[in-house]
């Protein structure tokens, strides 16, 4: 693994009792950025870590919900496991085959069964086709059936997706965006698939739609025997169609659970942040009960330790000071609005009765404290983030150790994840808890 302070792997599913489908270990997705000539002159052109070291298993006839912020992976990961990119490195094994060994023909036979819904059902469909056609066309690709038998195949799906056969012979466009969607159903399954990734396929839909669409979704996997795994920013359409849920941070998997268990016995800081961040019905509260702090860092350079340390609103507080509860959470928060710099002009005593009034740590930690504080009256910003950063939040365990526990599952038959190094009691005592 790239990070020499490593101690434990990334949290790596062992939940599949029966024999899963799918099985994705260390999968790994690296871009070149391009970086220009001079940088690649010296070496030092820069890589996109889209995906990183990331492992779990789908069992057949599951739907793994797989949720995270824009940016966060989500789409390379499924687009690595299908070979529709080249994975920089990791193990894809489907139906028991290393598909990441495979290449040529028998790669293009396994593919047959591994089939893709994308977000945009407009774009997916070539609007000079008529929709028979369409759905006819991976059927023909891989030689399956006769022409007639395509097209009564092509009907029959049209039906099974919840669309009229005799629309066989319309234009994509004289279609709603639901029952595009529906055409891309039924052209996905016209080859028999086993297993369908679905990037986002319910996004770009009316929320009136959407819960009609998911449903004729699991109708078809109960009749099919399919096995999805479903890409979706918004949880609550995951929590419509998942079984189990992967939750991805800045290209690694950061909890994984069963679907109840996750909605209600989240583990991770950011898990629990997007649940937090979830639009509350309440018209007198305000858009959201919490939002996530700050924006994703870039996947260059990410975060040591945990990724999502830098906005963690439970970071750990760094051995070797001596911090109450509430002193470590006031440093914190002065560390955090330090960094965004957002803090109002103001000289140091009331600096300090803003974010210390209650509780500020004493020793070592004071006196970080008391020259961070004088850096910002003085408008050093820099030298105030620099000091807080490599004295606290560089020190943290979080910073220094890539974590992966399994927790106690209260809601689940699953094992449950989370890569939080809050669950190891070696590190954290109860008052940070
Ligand atoms: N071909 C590429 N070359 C360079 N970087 C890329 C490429 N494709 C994706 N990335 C980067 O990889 C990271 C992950 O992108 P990805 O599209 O997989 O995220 P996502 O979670 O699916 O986001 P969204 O929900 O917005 O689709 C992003 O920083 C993105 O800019």
């Amino acid at each position: 693994m790239s990070n020499s302070l490593t101690t434990n792997n990334q949290t790596e599913d062992k939940g599949a009792t029966s024999k899963p489908l799918l099985k994705v270990e260390g999968l790994t997705k690296h871009f070149s950025d391009g970086g220009g000539f001079l940088s690649g002159l010296f070496g030092e052109e820069q890589r996109v870590r889209a995906v990183e070291d990331v492992s779990f298993s789908i069992r057949k006839g599951e739907t793994l919900g797989l949720v995270g912020e824009s940016g966060c992976g989500k789409s390379t990961l499924a687009r690595s496991i299908l070979r529709l990119v080249e994975p920089t490195d990791g193990t894809v094994y489907f139906k028991g085959e290393n598909m990441t060994a495979l290449s040529g023909e028998k790669l293009r036979a396994q593919r047959k069964d591994m089939q893709m819904i994308f977000q945009d059902p407009q774009s997916s469909l070539d609007p000079r086709m008529k929709v028979g056609p369409i759905v006819e066309e991976p059927m023909k690709a891989h030689g399956m059936y006769d022409a007639n038998e395509r097209e009564t195949r092509a009907r029959e799906l049209l039906e099974k997706v919840g669309l009229d056969p005799q629309h066989y012979n319309r234009h994509p466009h004289a279609f709603s965006g639901g029952q595009r969607q529906r055409v891309n159903l039924a052209r996905a399954l016209s080859v028999n698939p086993d297993f369908i990734v679905c990037d986002e396929p319910v996004t770009a839909l009316d929320v009136s739609i959407q819960a009609q669409v998911l449903n004729t979704m699991k109708n078809l996997q109960e009749e099919f025997g399919l096995t999805y795994l479903f890409i979706a920013h918004d949880l609550s359409v995951i929590r419509h169609i998942s079984d189990r849920v992967a939750v991805m941070y800045l290209g690694q998997l950061v909890e994984l659970a069963d679907k109840e268990e996750l909605f209600e016995n989240p583990q991770h800081p950011y898990t629990q942040a997007l649940l937090d961040s979830i639009p509350v019905p309440d018209p007198r509260k305000a858009g959201t009960r919490g939002v996530l702090e700050g924006d994703v860092p870039s996947p260059i350079d990410p975060p040591s330790g945990c990724r999502f340390r830098t906005r963690c609103p439970k970071l750990i507080a760094p051995a070797g000071y001596e911090f109450s509860s509430d002193e470590w959470v006031n440093t914190r928060q002065f560390l955090r609005a330090v960094e965004r710099r957002a803090i109002e002009p103001m000289n140091k005593s009331s600096l300090e009765a803003q974010f210390f009034d209650a509780a500020k740590p004493s020793g070592e930690a004071g006196r970080i404290v008391d020259d961070a504080i004088a850096h910002v009256a003085n408008d050093e910003w820099t030298q105030a983030s620099e000091l807080l950063v490599t004295s606290f939040a560089e020190q943290s365990i979080c910073a220094r150790e890539i974590p992966a526990y399994e927790v106690s599952t209260e809601n689940g038959k699953s094992p449950h994840q989370a890569a939080c190094h809050r669950h190891r009691d070696d590190v954290i005592d109860s008052r940070q808890k």
